[in-house]
């Protein structure tokens, strides 16, 4: 199922609450939130309390992306704070069993994303386990970057390997540079949900925004 995820990285801090609400009324499947430590990433973005507050504001899923060096640590405290989905870094410090065991036993959906230069194939042993695979397509750290067209392969080759496995209801997630030009390539490539923060947060009408991405994506087909 194709899903819309505004990433919040772009918006009005001084009216998250409506900017978040903005966004389900104008037909996005989930809120995606970008969590940067200033240490995995050099970057300093929110944290704990600002998913706290999230949760109280709205029924919204939240799809909290960790860009933290220790999501042993903090992953299950981003499940407490609210979190439906802890997406955590493979080239993170902490084992992935462990970080994913800590998520699950907290009783929340978890996923891996992989940077750029990561090779799909780190993924494979640990997919019958997720719930998603993030492939990121900008280096991670800073919305408005641009698109890189050279990880639909990676795409390609996730998706393949989750249909080998049985795993045909795997949602494969990109993030960075996606817009009405780029949407249908990773779409073609496999991905299903799709984080946009400056092609959404950036436009006047949310509503227009959000139903034009998903008919881009759809020209793919
Ligand atoms: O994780 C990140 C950046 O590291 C993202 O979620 C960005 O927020 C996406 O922003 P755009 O590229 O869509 O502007
Ligand atoms: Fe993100």
């Amino acid at each position: 199922m194709l899903k819309i995820a505004p990433s919040i990285l772009s918006c009005d801090f001084a009216n998250l609450g409506k900017e978040v609400n903005d966004m389900k009324l104008a037909g996005a499947d989930l809120i995606h939130v970008d969590v940067m430590d200033g240490h995995f990433v050099p970057n300093i973005s929110l944290g704990l309390p600002v998913v706290a507050s999230l949760r109280k504001s709205t029924d919204m899923f939240l799809d909290v992306h960790l860009m933290i060096s220790d999501p042993l640590t903090y992953g299950p405290q981003f499940a407490d704070a609210g979190a439906d989905m802890v997406v955590f870094h493979i080239e993170s410090d902490s084992p992935p069993q462990a970080v994913i065991d800590a998520i699950k036993s907290k009783g929340k959906k978890v996923g891996i994303s992989l940077k750029p230069k990561t090779a799909a194939q780190e993924v494979f042993p640990y997919l019958d386990q997720l719930d998603m695979v993030l492939v990121m397509t900008v280096e991670p750290g800073f919305g408005g970057q641009k698109f890189m067209a050279d990880m639909c392969p990676k795409l390609e080759i996730i998706r393949r390997e989750c249909e080998r496995l049985g795993l045909l209801t795997m949602d494969i997630q990109v993030d960075g540079g996606i817009d009405n030009n780029t949407i249908a390539a990773a779409y073609s490539a496999g991905a299903n949900v799709f984080v946009a923060g400056s092609a959404l947060y950036g436009k006047p009408d949310y509503k227009k925004a959000v139903d034009e991405l998903r008919e881009h994506a759809r020209s793919a087909i």
